[in-house]
């Protein structure tokens, strides 16, 4: 993995150690899930014993029985590891047996059903790395201190020299299998865990032929406060890469209070407007009915012969309207809000003799925010200006008193209409992505010059390990 300049940074997450800790109290059963998921190899050995020649012995079909887990605590380590303490795992496992001893004349061979009960500590100290330009974990770091470990003998009509004899023998060598396999296993789920989140973050962030890039480009940071990762955030439309390096990033423009913070440059917004646009998603066809409720609450008297002459001397079931854009909006991220400049054409066709058509000019300054999880986004003082306007209405105004109304139709209803058909394709396209099943917890949408910051608590996302937990077993 090679890092690619920070300038190429589009999309920083910060997970903050509050986060940490409710996403720990979940640990204990993604830990469980790689201990239920480990499988233990036979372990075979040899001694040779006194008196009684060589024994040999296997512990076969080796299962863990029921599994247990008391606490875990987590912990950040400045620029090293995320440190993870899970205190009294209590495991017991079954097995079988076999074991022979004896001389060149007589051979003796056993098998008999073992179990043993265990009570382990457990410490992973998971450095966070990268594997072809995803979040990879390392667990190599990972030990596993026994507190107890009793063997039981089913069957116990051994005599007992035989017990103590094996209860060393097994215990030892069970040691070493338990710490590989378990180690390896967390290792395993880990790094399952880290390509899950990545994929379900690839997936949540795509819209059909729309995706974001979101390869990292540094390695993790590891804090006392916080981890954070760096991500391209570069628009993936069909086989198009909009690249971009000089949206700058510095730690400094996130806190830690909020449990995930989300910063993302305005190139990404921009490129995403390029996008939609050319995917031609930035149209809407208008009823009858729609263009009346828009136009209704037009009170101004110098309006009404205009609005009759659209509206009323026909049936409303005759006119649509086709509103789209000309260019791809421009997004520029302000203290202000997004200001969104955009050059739309829009066409009334009232009978096959009337129609009125008109392009318009808008910077629009939008505030988003998120609530009942819904998306909300808040338009102010928009600059409107209108032009090419091509009118076959017989109306007594002449052409400048018809720009006049289409200035304010289109600044006092016309954008709020967009902005409410925006609102909802967008929720329904995030709850497409099972947002609505995250439990959000204020969250705060707030633009900064070049960039904007999604800050917000969460409470643990069950589905999401629910999801996890299937794919892992
Ligand atoms: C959807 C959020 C997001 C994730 C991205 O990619 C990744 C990939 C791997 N890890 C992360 N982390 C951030 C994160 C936090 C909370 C949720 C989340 O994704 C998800 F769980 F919601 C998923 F299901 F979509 C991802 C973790 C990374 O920051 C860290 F902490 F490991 F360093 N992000 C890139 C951009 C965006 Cl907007």
């Amino acid at each position: 993995f090679t890092p690619s300049s920070t300038q190429e940074t589009g999309i920083v997450c910060r997970v903050t150690k509050p986060a940490a800790l409710v996403l720990n109290e979940k640990t204990s059963e993604v830990i469980q899930a790689a201990f239920r998921h480990a499988s233990f190899p036979n372990i075979t050995g040899e001694k040779a014993v006194s008196f009684l020649g060589k024994v040999t012995y296997g512990l076969t079909n080796i299962q863990i029985s029921n599994l247990s887990i008391e606490s875990s605590e987590v912990d950040l380590k400045e620029d090293d590891a995320v440190e993870i303490m899970i205190k009294n795992v209590s495991a017991s496992f079954k097995g079988t047996l076999n074991y022979g001893y004896g001389t060149w004349f007589v051979q003796v061979e056993h098998s008999i059903d073992f179990e043993i009960f265990s009570s382990i500590d457990l410490q992973v100290n998971t450095k966070l790395t990268c594997g072809n330009n995803r979040i990879a974990a390392d667990t190599s770091d990972c030990y596993l201190s026994f507190h107890e470990l009793i063997l039981h003998l089913h069957g116990d009509k051994q005599p007992g020299w035989f017990k103590q004899l094996f209860t060393d023998l097994i215990s030892f060598t069970l040691k070493l299998v338990l710490k590989g396999q378990i180690c390896k296993e967390i290792n395993y789920v880990a790094n399952l865990l880290a390509d899950f989140i990545q994929d379900r973050a690839e997936n949540f962030l795509s819209y059909g032929d729309i995706g974001v890039n979101i390869d990292v480009t540094d390695f993790p940071v590891i804090k006392e406060n916080y981890l954070e990762s760096h991500h391209k955030g570069f628009l993936a439309y069909k086989n198009l890469t909009v690249s971009y390096n000089d949206s700058i990033f510095s730690p400094s423009l996130l806190k830690h209070d909020r449990m995930l913070y989300f910063w993302f440059s305005e190139q990404v917004l921009d490129s995403l407007m390029l996008a939609y646009f050319l995917n031609q998603h930035l149209t809407l066809n208008l009823s009858g009915e729609e263009l009346k409720d828009i136009l209704q609450n037009d009170n101004e008297a110098s309006h009404q012969e205009i609005l009759r002459e659209i509206l009323h001397n026909h049936a409303a079931n005759e006119i649509s309207a086709k509103v789209w854009s000309l260019t791809a909006p421009g997004i520029k991220i302000t203290p202000k809000g997004t200001m969104v400049t955009s050059s739309v054409a829009v066409h009334i066709s009232i009978t096959s003799a009337s129609d009125l058509y008109f392009e318009t000019e808008t910077v629009t300054a939008v505030q988003a925010s998120y609530a009942d999880k819904k998306l909300k986004l808040h338009p102010s003082n928009p600059l409107v200006s209108i032009k090419n306007v091509r009118s076959s209405l017989t109306v007594s105004m002449n052409e400048e008193q018809i720009k006049q109304f289409l200035q304010t139709v289109v600044s006092e209803f016309g954008i709020q209409a967009i902005v409410e058909r925006l609102e909802s394709a967008l929720t329904s396209l995030m709850n497409s992505k099972s947002l609505n099943l995250f439990e959000i917890i204020n969250p705060e949408i707030i633009p900064h010059e070049g960039y904007l910051i999604v800050q917000l608590d969460f409470g643990f996302p069950h589905h999401l390990l629910v999801d996890f937990l299937k794919r892992a077993l």
